[in-house]
């Protein structure tokens, strides 16, 4: 067994409808993959149809589960309005919805039009309240049960310069979970969120991790695992929080990043130092214990 594997029996998901954003690419489609696998219907939605068709081909003849495709940009309620009518005129009910859809790039701050910052605080965070309102209504109405799972980012606690877009949405993300969380709890609708740290997509790492970068920059050392995250190992997580195995779990932000957000502890710098240097120091020390009872 390793971290490559999946975790969750066979038929952690069965009978569940789950709406993965996003869900023709990256993270999304390997999220998809796995629901699938445990035998979830998954209903993927993005912008661009094409790319949708062939991830829904690609899911079913891998997993040989049911998939539907729908364009929706999560910017447009009425969009959001159809994929919710289509996804249970397919399979019935809608139970679960993963907000993966993201747009980010890296920039200095002052070179952003207002445009720029519009456009990714829209995808992430309006797009995240949208889809969770929509659903939300037609759970409370239905009586259903459903689970919300936010993808979030380690920047939306710490903060993050040339992300800045990004980190405002994602952190108001971060609110609305621990928010509804609450408020939804009456009617047994549970929210979670995962902050993953680097996960290698051609999406992210496009925008996030250009040629010029990857060539200066092995960002790789900064992490304490000293690794990447395997998108299994975030799919495992995922499906968790989507099944009843996590049915006492709500309002939670997981972080999955290989321990990166821990970087700012003030002593970290201390990595650097050898086992010799420990021993002149812990001399040092207890030389200075010593001196200050002597005075005392
Ligand atoms: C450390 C290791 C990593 C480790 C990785 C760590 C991961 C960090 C966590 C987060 C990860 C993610 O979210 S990764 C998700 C990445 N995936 C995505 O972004 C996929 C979707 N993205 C996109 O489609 C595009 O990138 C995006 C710009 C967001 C939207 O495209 P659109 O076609 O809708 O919009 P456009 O018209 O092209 O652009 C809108 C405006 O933005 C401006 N704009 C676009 N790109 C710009 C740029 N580079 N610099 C300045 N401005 C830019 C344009 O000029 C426009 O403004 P005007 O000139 O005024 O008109
Ligand atoms: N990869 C990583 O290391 C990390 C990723 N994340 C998060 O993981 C999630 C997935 O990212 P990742 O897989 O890396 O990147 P991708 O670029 O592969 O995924 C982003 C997805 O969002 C969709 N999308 C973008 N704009 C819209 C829109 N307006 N409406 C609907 N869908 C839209 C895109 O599809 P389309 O273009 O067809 O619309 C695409 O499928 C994001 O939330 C990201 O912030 C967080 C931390 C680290």
């Amino acid at each position: 067994m390793n971290h490559t594997q999946g975790m969750l029996r066979d038929d952690a998901l069965r009978g569940k409808t789950i709406i993965v954003t996003g869900g023709g690419t990256g993270l999304g489609k390997s999220m998809a993959t796995y629901f699938l696998k445990l035998g979830a219907n998954v209903v993927i939605c993005s912008r661009r149809k094409d790319v949708l068709d062939e991830a829904a081909l690609d899911l079913e003849q891998t997993t040989g589960g049911s998939v539907l495709a729908v364009a929706c940009d999560v910017r447009k309620p009425e969009q959001i309005e159809q994929v919710i009518a289509e996804a249970i005129a397919r399979f019935g009910a809608v139970h679960g919805l993963v907000n993966n859809s993201a747009g980010n790039f890296i920039s200095p701050t002052e070179r952003l039009s207002y445009k720029a910052i519009d456009v990714i605080v829209d995808i992430v965070l309006r797009g995240t309240y949208y889809f969770t309102l929509a659903l939300g209504k037609y759970w409370i109405e239905k009586e259903i049960k459903g689970t919300v799972l936010n993808i979030s980012t380690t920047y939306a606690w710490t903060g993050s310069g040339w992300v800045v877009p990004s980190a405002m949405a994602k952190a108001g993300v971060l609110a609305m979970t621990k928010s509804l969380a609450f408020e939804w709890a009456t009617h047994g609708i549970r929210l979670n969120a995962i902050a993953p740290g680097p996960f290698p997509t051609k999406g992210a790492w496009d925008r996030l991790f250009p040629a010029e970068l990857a060539e200066k920059f092995a960002f790789e050392n900064r992490i304490p695992l000293k690794r990447v995250g395997d998108h299994q190992e975030l799919a495992n997580l995922a499906a968790y929080l989507m099944s009843d195995f996590s049915a006492y779990v709500t309002g939670e932000v997981i972080t999955l990043d290989g321990g990166e957000v821990l970087a700012a502890g003030q002593f970290n710098f201390l990595n650097e130092v050898t086992g010799e240097q420990w021993d002149t120091i812990e001399g040092q020390i207890k030389n200075a214990n010593r001196s200050s009872k002597k005075e005392s």
